[in-house]
């Protein structure tokens, strides 16, 4: 069978990277939650007319937590993969990697605050 060719390959790639993306918000009810916010950030950023720069770590500080809580479900679903019982090291696992999501949302959080305040206020 004659090997596909690199761009080939590439685009494959885009596709199962899509397809993931779509299973992550169509089945996980925390990035759900996650995706209203974005949406509700985002309208907030055209309604206070935000400028460049705070348009960009707006839109990085979404992408880290959409990004790191779709890691973290993917940890998940590999731990319950190879251990469905109850493990204390399967636990520590799956709390470390909760926590990543804690840390970046935090950020955010911060993020957002430091935009959106001195405009409420
Ligand atoms: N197999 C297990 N062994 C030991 N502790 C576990 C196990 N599964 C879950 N836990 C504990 O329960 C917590 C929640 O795990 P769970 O997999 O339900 O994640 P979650 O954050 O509720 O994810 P989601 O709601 O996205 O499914 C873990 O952080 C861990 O402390």
């Amino acid at each position: 069978m004659p090997k596909e060719s690199f761009l080939v390959n590439r685009i494959k790639s885009v596709g199962f990277a899509l397809k993931g993306a779509l299973l992550l918000i169509r089945t996980e009810s925390s990035i759900k939650i996650q995706v209203f916010i974005t949406l509700v950030m985002t309208a907030a950023g055209f309604y206070f007319e935000i400028s460049n720069t705070e348009w960009i770590l707006q839109i990085l500080a979404i992408g880290l937590v959409l990004g790191i809580e779709g890691l973290n479900t993917a940890v998940e679903k590999i731990a319950d993969f190879v251990q469905p019982e109850f493990d204390e090291k399967i636990g520590f696992i799956k709390d470390i990697s909760a926590g990543a999501v804690m840390l970046v949302s935090i950020a955010a959080s911060i993020i957002g605050l430091i935009i959106y305040i001195p405009k409420l206020f």
